[in-house]
């Protein structure tokens, strides 16, 4: 197949669709959630228990077999057949192509560079990325182009996958990528149809001509093929026929769907009992700021005064507005005192030294939860200037509650790990209620390796009865900045669209905080 193979996973995409997908962009998002609409998509559920700690790996499938053996139509007949698994994700071996050096590109041009030799491969490379994808771990994947015959500068950011194919002639070759298939498959195909597939798109696909394709196929290819790739046939749980292979893959396909089934069914029964029914119930009520990385704004007259118009039913759109940026204001401000900060003496105009602060951060982001997180993420914008803000969108699935990630859109200092072990990142949401989506989001930025101590999470409400103290329990160092804490926390069915009647068709479990200020977002934006 042609050059790059990946599916991208900045944000999520829609089920059904094969890899090129559709990805859910804020605006789409942000149209959906005005119309109170419930989200059809499927996005991705909790792949960690209540203790924080991951519980499940993504499912890993590793296809090798000859060049145009259809290694790359099987893998995406797989992802056809899985229709509404959310996230696949399909990564090419020959994106691990080492860098070559010129006189090895100069060669090539001419055939006469074996890419079909192990060595031409960086495997180490290529079983780090996918063990990292593996472990839900962020990757940046390298990006080859077969017209240069070259890695490019550019690499793809991958996470989140549930399910990860990787196909190459070579992928059941090295032992350390062997070790982390869950499923292993060898695409058998005649050496003629393979030849006469290769000419074909090699011509059309990769720029090249039919005698030099001769030429590398004799030298190269077809030697390596019988060398490296086809023993390794012996290594795979299933070979599959390079044509007329439909029902192979319906018995694939079926197998990944119940391997799946039983690793949801486990993380569903661990998570059952620790869910936002069970801490209602059962949860501290105490919460105090003795045993908690939280910090309650001020309670003064001012605060008091500005959360006393919030909480109004009667207070007009415009005052919320106003007042909202407000709070937001004040808490972010407070949030920043979280951050570490050093001794900075400048010079004042009139020429005398001062002993002041400079905020001592590498890299400072925000995150901000789709859409309540909006208020906050202003109130971001307007104290530290110039920060990188990303958005994650987490919604309620309607009738498990499980929360579901649907859209994820992260700072470059997030997505590179190096970056992000020296990044720290302001999560933003209008309120911790059932804890659910702070969880899913604290995960997620623990996953591309921001620090636990590195997070902050700045809410305008925290519900004392709700997850907070589950959310404390698994991020114990995760610092909470919150501007009001209310005792309550209850159930409420939202009706949502409307159908010809003028009934509601379809509705949403919310909690609600109470006294609580309303839905934030709704009052906010509407
Ligand atoms: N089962 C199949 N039936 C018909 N054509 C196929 C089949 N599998 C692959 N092909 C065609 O053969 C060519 C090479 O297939 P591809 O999947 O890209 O091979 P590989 O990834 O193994 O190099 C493509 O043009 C593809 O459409
Ligand atoms: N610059 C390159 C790199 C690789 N190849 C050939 O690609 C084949 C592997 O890709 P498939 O999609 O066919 O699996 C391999 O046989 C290399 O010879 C190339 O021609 N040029």
């Amino acid at each position: 197949m042609s050059g790059d193979k990946l599916s991208p996973l900045p944000a999520f995409s829609r089920p059904g669709l094969s890899r090129t997908t559709t990805t859910l962009t804020t605006r789409d998002i942000l149209v959906q959630a005005k119309k109170n609409t419930v989200l059809k998509s499927h996005g991705r559920p909790p792949w960690y228990g209540e203790d924080g700690h991951r519980i499940s790996d993504a499912f890993v499938i590793g296809i090798a077999g000859g060049s145009a053996s259809g290694k790359t139509h099987v893998a995406r007949r797989i992802v056809q057949a899985l229709g509404s698994i959310p996230t696949v994700v399909i990564m090419s071996q020959d994106s691990f192509y080492k860098k070559h050096t010129e006189e090895q590109v100069r060669l090539a041009h001419q055939s006469r560079f074996d890419f079909d030799h192990p060595e031409a491969i960086d495997m180490e490379s290529f079983a780090s990325c996918l063990s990292d994808l593996k472990a839900c771990r962020q990757t940046n994947i390298p990006i080859y182009s077969f017209t240069e015959h070259q890695r490019l500068d550019k690499t793809k950011y991958l996470y989140g996958a549930a399910i990860i194919i990787t196909e190459g002639i070579l992928a059941l070759h090295d032992p350390a990528l062997r070790a982390l298939y869950d499923l292993k498959i060898f695409v058998q195909c005649d050496s003629d149809l393979m030849l006469a597939r290769r000419i074909k798109r090699d011509v059309t696909e990769r720029g090249r001509s039919v005698d030099g394709i001769l030429e590398q196929y004799l030298r190269y290819v077809k030697p390596a093929y019988d060398h490296f790739v086809q023993p390794t046939s012996r290594y795979a749980n299933i070979i599959v026929p390079g044509s007329d292979n439909a029902v192979a893959i319906d018995i694939i396909s079926t197998h990944i769907r119940r391997q799946l089934d039983e690793r949801a069914t486990q993380l569903r029964q661990r998570l059952a009992g620790t869910g936002p029914r069970h801490l209602v119930a059962h949860g501290s009520p105490d919460i105090s700021s003795e045993t908690l990385n939280l910090t309650l704004l001020p309670q003064t007259p001012q605060v008091k005064g500005i959360l006393t118009i919030l909480r109004d039913a009667e207070t007009n759109r415009g005052d919320f507005i106003f007042f909202t940026d407000r709070l937001a204001t004040l808490l972010v401000e407070k949030a920043t005192e979280e951050l570490p900060y050093r001794a900075k003496t400048v010079i004042t105009p009139v020429g005398v030294e001062a002993h002041g602060k400079q905020v001592d951060v590498p890299h400072l982001c925000g995150v901000s939860i789709l859409r309540s997180g909006g208020p906050l993420e202003r109130g971001l914008r307007r104290v530290i200037n110039n920060i990188p803000i990303g958005s994650m969108l987490i919604q309620s699935e309607a009738t498990s509650g499980e929360p579901l990630l649907l859209h994820l859109q992260l700072p470059v200092c997030i997505r590179q790990r190096h970056l992000a072990e020296n990044t720290y990142a302001f999560l933003v949401d209008a309120q911790i209620g059932s804890g659910a989506a702070a969880f899913m989001a604290i995960r997620v930025l623990l996953d591309h390796g921001v620090p636990q101590d590195h997070i902050i999470f700045v809410t305008f409400l925290v519900a004392r009865c709700g997850g907070i103290s589950m959310l404390q329990r698994a991020f114990p160092d995760v610092k909470i900045v919150c501007g009001a804490v209310d005792d309550h926390l209850r159930e409420m069915w939202l009706e949502c669209e409307e159908g010809e009647d003028e009934q509601p068709t379809e509705g949403r479990k919310v909690w609600v905080v109470e006294p609580g200020m309303g839905h934030i977002g709704d009052r906010y934006y509407l």
